[in-house]
């Protein structure tokens, strides 16, 4: 489990009895400006909270100087906190000793970095196996897993060139290859994106969320534009100051802004370019295996007051609708043959384009990730709402 859960964190550079001193005031409740003024620090954090849950992809977004890469930085203990807990899983990752940290950076944890951070002497090939070659991995199954990974990042035939080599969009390819090497739980992604010129920005945004259906992992990702966070995010923290303002998916930002300062920030997104079905749509929704029982179909439909149930095989792919007249009149006790065909939604896809959908579909439709597992279902209403 790669749950992370961040409770009370603050981070304050400066000489260590002035950080003391520091804590002590904010505790007090004195105004941030001041206490920096007062003991010569720098509130990079102040008593921030929060989860993130697993396979997520979490966004922190805020101004230059908000205290995201700080923030980021606690979660691989590159940053050690002045003061917090940092659990991953059940874990206190704060309270690692050497090895244990080793252990966990090796394993569970990597980042991308803004400037891709790879080693100019190295071919491409070399630079993704790294990582399995400090945890002593054989070198064929070094060289195995590497290539599978260039591959996943579209950058097969490209394994000899250095990275001079290569374009930025190519480089940050090398970058995220090499930090999956490890199959890690959970990806740090620092501004990944912000060096890059736009269309291939938005291509590395795409391929992103596409690949993060694949690798099913935990991802908490940087950024200072608001339409990016937006566009990646399922939920996302807005910081300021060292503080989180707000936490919560872009459809309850837009919906809820909890003071001026996020309704400035979210002013410029275009939210129809933005909004996604993921961060729509209904995660809780049932569905029943494609061998269920007639009556419990039924009974499931009564509880749920609709007409219609999504229908996945035992491993939760979708394999269509069954309507509840189609059921009532069936004489057969399981619903295997009762299932109508309905093509189900990529959660990916933005939710204006469902306005055609929904002129054709009276039910609600599924939705699905690349490889066809029931996500969930979004309804007109949720799309009308979305789009208010
Ligand atoms: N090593 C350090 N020593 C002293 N102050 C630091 C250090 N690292 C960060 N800070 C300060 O902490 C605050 C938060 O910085 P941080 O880099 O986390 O912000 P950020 O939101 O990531 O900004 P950016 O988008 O510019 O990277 C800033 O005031 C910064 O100057």
């Amino acid at each position: 489990m790669s749950h992370i859960k961040i409770e009370n964190l603050s981070m304050i550079f400066g000489k260590k009895k002035n950080q003391v001193e520091a804590l002590r005031l904010i505790d007090e409740g004195i105004d941030i400006a001041e206490v920096m003024k007062q003991t010569d620090t720098t509130v990079a954090l102040k008593n921030v909270s929060f989860e993130i849950k697993d396979t997520e992809l979490f966004v922190i977004v805020g101004l230059s100087g908000s205290g995201k890469s700080t923030l980021i930085r606690c979660l691989n203990r590159l940053n050690e906190p002045t003061r917090g807990e940092i659990y991953v899983g059940d874990e206190n990752i704060l309270a690692y000793d050497k090895e244990k940290l080793l252990n966990f950076r090796r394993n569970r944890i990597s980042m991308v970095f803004q400037h891709f951070g790879l080693l100019s002497h190295r071919s491409i090939l070399r630079n993704v196996e790294y990582g399995l070659e400090v945890q002593g991995v054989d070198k064929d199954t070094r060289k195995d897993k590497a290539m599978t990974a260039i591959k996943v990042v579209g950058l097969e035939g490209n394994e000899t060139k250095f990275p001079h080599e290569l374009s930025g969009g190519m480089k940050q390819r090398v970058g995220i290859a090499r930090a999956l090497i490890t199959e890690p739980d959970i990806l740090l992604m620092d501004e990944p994106y912000s060096a890059l010129d736009p269309l291939i920005r938005r291509e590395m945004q795409n391929e992103l969320l596409n690949l993060e259906d694949y690798i099913n992992r935990t991802i908490v990702f940087i950024t200072h534009d608001m339409n990016e966070a937006f566009k990646m995010g399922d939920r996302i923290a807005l910081m300021k100051d060292g503080e989180v303002v707000q936490i919560g998916t872009p459809q309850e930002f837009f919906s809820n802004p909890k003071n001026d300062y996020v309704r400035d920030f979210i002013s410029d997104v275009d939210k129809t370019q933005i909004i996604k079905v993921r961060s729509v749509m209904n995660k809780t929704t049932v569905v029943a295996k494609d061998t269920s029982l007639r009556s419990d179909v039924l009974e499931t439909m009564d509880l749920y007051k609709k007409n219609h149930l999504f229908i996945v095989d035992e491993n939760n792919l979708y394999q269509g609708i069954v309507h509840r007249n189609d059921v009532a009149r069936s004489r057969s006790t399981e619903i295997k043959d009762l299932i109508q065909p309905l093509e189900a939604v990529y959660r990916n896809t933005y939710i204006k384009s469902l306005w055609e959908r929904f002129d054709v579909v009276e039910t609600d439709l599924p939705v699905i990730n690349k490889d066809g597992y029931y996500k969930g279902s979004i309804s007109k209403n949720d799309m009308i709402k979305a789009l208010a």
